[in-house]
């Protein structure tokens, strides 16, 4: 395979596909105050994949939830697109820990979900679906139900459904933290492909140091609970990363900071 070297300068905040400024989120749930983030300064690149690592209860999918306008800041600003964020965006695809398909459509439909909730035309569209359903290892299952599906598959359909209105921004709130490693590894390896093929900017938190590793151009490192960004680890390996990825030094070095700033951290005793 050849490798195609994708580092790219890093961006102002102003040409920024996300602006993180000064960003806060306290919850009050039942009046006591849980501050979940606080001071959160970060930039991602138009076409970047940035992974965030940190322990349960870190605010992880707080933030991915602030930038996608699902719930506002209680500090600071979001820009995507150097727009300030004040509700949900058109042009984001989410995936979230579950697939969350609706079990009385077949594979096809539940993608094509997506399109209805946004009166964009199936017909239009039927030949991307396709190409979605053959890009991610569907074929042959248009038309089976979920529940015919194993977790893997599920998870493809709920990545498909979040690529079909072609969104530039895509966050991933640990999309395949519940699949078994071999199936893991192989949508890992689907998403860089589709990551290489579109260049769509990618959030995307788990609980893996070497998911992380492998698979971002940045790992962003939390604290614990109040979330803060402690560390940017930048990953410089070319791509695609394969298997000979994990033998590489500079993929260890990698690990060993990501894992050193958790365990400082507190997060990994
Ligand atoms: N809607 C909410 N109302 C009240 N508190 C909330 C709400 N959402 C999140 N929290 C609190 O904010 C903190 C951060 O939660 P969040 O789900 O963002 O963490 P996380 O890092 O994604 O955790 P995990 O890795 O376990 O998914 C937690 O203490 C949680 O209890």
């Amino acid at each position: 395979m050849t490798d195609v070297c994708l580092r790219r300068p890093l961006q102002r905040p102003s040409d920024a596909a996300i602006a993180l400024t000064g960003v806060g989120k306290t919850f009050l749930p039942s009046g006591s105050e849980v501050v979940a983030l606080t001071d959160i300064d970060l930039t991602v690149g138009d076409g970047e994949f940035v992974a965030i690592v940190g322990s349960s209860g870190c605010g992880k999918s707080t933030l991915l939830r602030l930038i996608a306008g699902l719930m506002p800041v209680s500090t600071g600003r979001v820009e995507v697109k150097g727009h300030r964020v004040s509700g949900p965006d058109p042009g984001v695809g989410i995936v979230f820990q579950t697939p969350v398909l609706l079990p009385w459509r077949t594979v096809r439909r539940n993608i094509e979900l997506q399109l209805d909730v946004r009166r964009l035309g199936r017909s239009q569209h039927g030949k991307e679906v396709d190409r979605l359903i053959a890009l991610t290892g569907l074929a042959g299952f248009e038309n089976s139900m979920p529940y015919e599906l194993s977790g893997g598959m599920q998870q493809r359909v709920a990545l498909c459904r979040a690529l079909i209105h072609n969104p530039d921004l895509l966050l991933m709130d640990e999309p395949f933290g519940a699949l078994d490693a071999l199936t893991r590894e192989q949508m890992n390896a689907e998403l860089q492909r589709i990551w290489m093929e579109t260049r769509k900017t990618v959030v995307f938190i788990t609980h893996s140091i070497m998911e992380a590793a492998f698979l971002a151009d940045r790992v962003v490192v939390m604290t614990p609970r109040p979330g803060k960004i402690r560390e940017i680890v930048p990953i410089d390996l070319p791509r695609p990363r394969t298997f000979e990825t994990f033998r590489n030094p500079v993929f260890h070095e990698a690990c060993d900071r990501i894992r050193s700033l958790m365990s400082a951290s507190g997060l990994m005793e």
